[in-house]
Parts: structure tokens; C-alpha cells; sequence
């Protein structure tokens, strides 16, 4: 015999109690209500408190106490629960639904039953009168609280399938969020920052702004692994990506090009202002450390910069600013070089 507990858990699985009224339920009451030829059917399902009405006809409530509810005895038991005549049976002879208003005279209630065999509620008809149900409007009420089960069902399943479409989707997101960055540090990565440029490339004419591109590379990088290893060289990287991210603005997109190259797209910003923020990123990396324990390395960076043109395309555009970090390194690294 399932628990009290076990009961209310399964009711609140299918989310029901508190929801607005649903026409598909009401049609079900008022059919039954036809079927039984009473002026009152409910919808009830019994919470821990209350009994609360997903759909009544003719009660003009939607929860009562439970301690007045017949609904109550109902679920207690197997099968159809019926009371003739409510003042007869002493179980409800102090009920105030039955000594004063709506006087009820009448129940008949059919389980709402679960796949599991929990009842959550009934459908119940209601009148002012004492009466009998025949066998088949008995056998019609059944059937007709096996059609609000489910429609519960119905019910569940939609949310579920909701559920799993969202988690896909925000699986999707994640995944495309993977499939663009670079794992260690986090910026784009080139496949990304290819398209992303490709297509700022491809809006230069209809754009009035300037852009401009940088491509910076770490100095000397390969002895920095070499002196201090592998994963110092990762905590490099890593230091260098938090602290462009800090450099520069968050319209301006970071891209890990190879190993330890970037590329930088800054939209809207001509070669004077770029130039002034890469300064800034390269004065800022050559006196912080790499946070690593001690001996902490410090790094420098070389960088070329180009401003895009509608006139050059991409590839030429990046072979210039390739040519131009190129002077960047033979001019003594720890610098930033101009195309021009
Ligand atoms: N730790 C670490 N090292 C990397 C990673 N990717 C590339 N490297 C290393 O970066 C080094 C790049 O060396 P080079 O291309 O010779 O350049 P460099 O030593 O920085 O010399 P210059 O650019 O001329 O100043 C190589 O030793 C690569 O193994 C990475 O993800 N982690």
C-alpha cells in the first residue's frame, strides 16, 4: 500500500493544482455532469490540505477544506464511491456542505487513478437531491475520469518533451560555443575568428567605420617553454588572454591564430587608436608577470597592425600584417609595427 506521501508526490509530478482553467477539462466535467444528469461535477484532486477543482460545474468554488471533503473518503477506497443519500451515512452528518449551503445530497465519485495505481482525485457528481446512478451512467463516469488521467498524461509527456527539447538546445549552444574556442585560453579560436573576419571583411563597403586588425605574437616564447616548461608556457598563454581581455574592448574580438599568435579584429577603430591600444597591451604584459610559482616570467610581445581596406582583400591584408609583425621581430621585438 503506497504511503500518504507517495501519493501527494506522484500529484505534484503532473503539475496541476493552481493551474488555470482548461476548456478540454471542463468539457469532461459538463459531460459528466450531462451523463450523470446532476447539477454539480467536479474535477477534484486532494492535496495535502485542500481539495482543489481543476473544473467544476455548478459549485462556484475551486477548493475546500479537506476536512469537509467526501472526495477524501472516496480516494480511501476502491473503485466507484457512491453516497445516495448523505445524511443517512454518519460519516458526513456533521459535514457543512451537507447540513447547510449547497445542502449536497448526492455524491458519486470515479478515481483518477495513476499508472501506478495512486488516486489523486476523482470525478465526482454532485446533487441537492438523494438519487441512484444507473450501471451504465456508473460505467460512463469511469470511462470519463480515465479521459482526465489522460489528459494528464498528455500533459506530463508535453512538458517532458519540452524539457528535453530545451536541454537540447542549450546543449546545441554549448556545443557550438565549444566548436568555436580555443580550449586552454578561452578566446576565439581560428576557425572562429576566420568567419568572424571574413565577414567584417565582406561589410567594409557597407560600413562608414574603419577597422583595424593586429597580430601579435609572443616573443621568444619557445625558450620560455624550454626554461620553465610546458605548463608555465600554458599559464603564459593563459595570463596573455586574460590580460588582452582586459586591454581591450568588448566589441573587440581575440582570436588564438597558432600557438602562440592572436589576431585582434577592433571594429570601428582607425590605425591611430589601435595603435594605442596595443601599445597599452604590450607595456602592460612586458611588466606583469606571468603568475606562476616563482621564478614568475615575464613576457613581451611583438605585434603588426593593419587598418582593412575595401581595396586590399583579406588574404593580402593578412599577408601585410604578417610582414609587419616580420619587422616587429627584426626590429627588436617588444614592439608594435604599422603597415603601411
Ligand atoms: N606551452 C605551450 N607552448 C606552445 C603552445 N603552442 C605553441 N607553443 C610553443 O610556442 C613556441 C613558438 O616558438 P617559435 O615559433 O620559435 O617562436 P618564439 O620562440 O616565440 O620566437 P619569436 O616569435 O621569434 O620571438 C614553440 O616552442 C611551440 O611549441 C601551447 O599551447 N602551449
Amino acid at each position: 500500500m503506497a504511503s500518504e506521501q507517495q501519493r501527494l508526490a506522484a500529484l505534484r509530478r503532473y503539475h496541476i493544482l493552481d493551474t488555470p482553467s482548461e476548456s478540454s477539462f471542463d468539457d469532461i466535467a459538463q459531460l459528466a455532469a450531462y451523463v450523470c444528469d446532476t447539477p454539480v461535477a467536479v474535477i477534484n484532486f486532494i492535496d495535502d490540505r485542500r481539495q482543489w477543482f481543476k473544473s467544476e460545474v455548478g459549485l462556484g468554488v475551486r477548493e475546500t477544506p479537506l476536512d469537509i471533503s467526501i472526495c477524501a473518503h472516496a480516494i480511501r477506497q476502491e473503485g466507484l464511491f457512491v453516497v445516495q443519500d448523505t445524511r443517512e451515512d454518519p460519516r458526513f452528518a456533521g459535514n457543512p456542505l451537507i447540513t447547510g449551503e449547497p445542502y449536497l445530497r448526492f455524491y458519486a465519485g470515479a478515481l483518477l487513478t495513476t499508472p501506478e495505481g495512486l488516486a489523486l482525485g476523482t470525478l465526482c457528481v454532485l446533487d441537492y437531491q438523494p438519487r441512484i446512478l444507473s450501471e451504465r451512467q456508473q460505467t460512463l463516469l469511469a470511462a470519463l475520469a480515465r479521459q482526465v488521467m489522460r489528459l494528464l498524461e498528455l500533459g506530463r509527456t508535453n512538458r517532458q518533451q519540452a524539457e528535453m527539447l530545451n536541454d537540447l538546445d542549450q546543449t546545441r549552444e554549448k556545443l557550438a560555443v565549444l566548436a568555436a574556442t580555443d580550449p586552454l585560453t578561452g578566446l576565439a579560436n581560428r576557425r572562429a575568428f576566420s568567419a568572424l573576419l571574413k565577414q567584417h571583411h565582406q561589410q567594409l563597403t557597407s560600413r562608414s567605420e574603419p577597422a583595424s586588425l593586429l597580430m601579435i605574437d609572443i616573443d621568444y616564447f619557445k625558450q620560455l617553454n624550454d626554461d620553465y616548461g610546458h605548463q608555465v608556457g600554458d599559464d603564459a598563454l593563459l595570463h596573455f588572454a586574460r590580460l588582452a581581455r582586459n586591454v581591450f574592448r568588448a566589441t573587440d574580438t581575440i582570436g588564438r591564430w597558432g600557438g602562440e599568435e592572436f589576431l585582434v579584429l577592433l571594429p570601428n577603430t582607425d590605425a591611430d587608436r589601435a595603435l594605442v591600444v596595443a601599445e597599452r597591451l604590450r607595456s602592460t604584459l612586458a611588466s606583469t608577470p606571468v603568475p606562476t610559482p616563482a621564478p614568475q616570467p615575464t613576457m613581451t610581445v611583438s605585434i603588426g597592425l593593419v587598418e582593412l581596406s575595401t581595396t586590399r582583400s583579406l588574404s593580402a591584408t593578412l599577408k601585410r600584417l604578417d610582414d609587419t609583425l616580420y619587422q616587429a621581430k627584426q626590429g627588436g621585438r617588444n614592439q608594435t609595427r604599422v603597415a603601411i
